[in-house]
């Protein structure tokens, strides 16, 4: 690639997400394009690269990562679809953007972890966007200070307006509770030792024989408690919010509302309706800095070891939610290569 040449990406899985990073890469991202979509769903990803001069369609990934103008992947295809298409990266040795969860479970993670090292070099970042958000920066960055004193719990609510057709209830835990695994590890610089899941009585609101929502209770080896609510048919809207309580103080993020009106006797604000909305300004973020990483040949933010300990913590998670009893977290020790 030279060098002034915009990095040509290859999106793999061209649905809600992946055709949301393929706009931006186009529109918001410097010093990238789409050279490649890739969908098993054909139409769709002619659909996409006929809006895209210069991008080429494909339905299989290693025919994409094979590309001459293929300089770098985003994987936004279902997790479970990660794993082939990582390895498949790995075997071009080309940098990669892998939607969370990296895959869905600790073997596989580790499949992963372990043919990154014998490559050598880093080569993928994770998509846990919430490390970009402005607001949970800013909690980051405070918490770094000292000021509050060491952190003694965390409560996190995450909720969103309504769940896909195909959510099961592990899923709540696997695809959803996965980001709060990260911000749990991020903030706090803890990893989770053991996890509980709580049943409260299901939504009215969630399709039948959907555990919705869910109670989870991290411990963490820094002695920490968190809590996370997880509410997938919540009706009104995408929530997301986080609280710290340490020694001295607390603090909070996730109440903003970007403008109040004030009108006909009353006062307020919108809710975001998805993490599309919520999350735009994260994304955007994660993905230039993805980018400008890339071309300087560096790669930075979360690693698989990240997506690895997620997906043990997630694992632990689903069964403790079909066994209803407290499990331990089982991680592999920590290869220095990610230190
Ligand atoms: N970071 C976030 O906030 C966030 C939000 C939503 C989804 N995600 C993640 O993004 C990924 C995609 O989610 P989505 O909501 O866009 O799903 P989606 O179902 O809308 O889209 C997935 C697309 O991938 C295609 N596909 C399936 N198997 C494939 C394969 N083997 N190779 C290539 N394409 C394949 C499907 O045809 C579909 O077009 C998942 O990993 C999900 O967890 C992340
Ligand atoms: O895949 C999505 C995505 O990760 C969202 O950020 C989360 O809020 C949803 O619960 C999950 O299903």
């Amino acid at each position: 690639m030279n060098p002034r040449d915009p990095l040509g990406v290859a999106v793999v899985g061209t649905g809600k997400m992946g055709a949301d990073h393929v706009r931006r890469i186009q529109d918001v991202v410097n010093g990238a394009r789409v050279s490649a979509v890739v969908d098993v769903d054909a139409e769709r990803a002619k659909r996409i690269a006929s809006g895209i001069e210069g991008c080429t369609a494909y339905t299989d990934p290693a025919a994409a990562m094979a590309a001459a103008d293929v300089d770098a992947v985003l994987i936004a295809s279902p997790g479970p679809a990660h794993e082939a298409a990582l390895l498949t990266a790995f075997e071009h040795d080309l940098p990669v953007l892998c939607e969370k969860p990296l895959t869905p479970d600790a073997a596989s993670a580790l499949r992963v972890m372990e043919a990154e090292v014998r490559l050598g070099h880093r080569r993928v970042q994770v998509g846990f966007m919430r490390r970009y958000d402005a607001e949970y920066m800013k909690l980051k960055s405070l918490l770094g200070t000292g000021q509050l004193g060491r952190p003694l719990m965390l409560h996190n609510r995450h909720r969103n307006a309504a769940s896909p057709p195909f959510f099961t209830s592990s899923m709540l835990i696997s695809d959803s509770v996965a980001h709060e695994t990260d911000v749990t590890r991020w903030l706090l610089g803890h990893e989770i030792t053991a996890v509980q899941v709580l049943r409260p009585r299901p939504s009215a609101s969630a399709p039948d024989d959907l555990q919705d929502p869910q109670f989870v209770v991290f411990e963490t080896d820094g002695g920490a408690i968190v809590d996370v609510e997880m509410f997938v048919n919540c009706g009104f809207g995408y929530q997301v919010q986080a609280e710290v309580v340490c020694e001295r103080g607390t603090a909070r993020i996730g109440d903003g509302h970007a403008m109040v009106t004030n009108m006909a006797g009353r006062w307020g604000g919108t809710i975001a309706q998805d993490f599309v909305e919520r999350f735009a300004d994260a994304y955007d973020r994660e993905l230039q800095t993805w980018v400008d990483a890339t071309r300087r040949g560096e790669v930075t933010g979360p690693s698989v070891w990240d997506g690895y300990a997620a997906a043990a913590v997630c694992e632990a998670g689903v069964r403790a939610l079909e066994d209803g009893v407290r499990v331990e977290v089982e991680l592999v020790e920590r290869p220095e290569f990610y230190l």
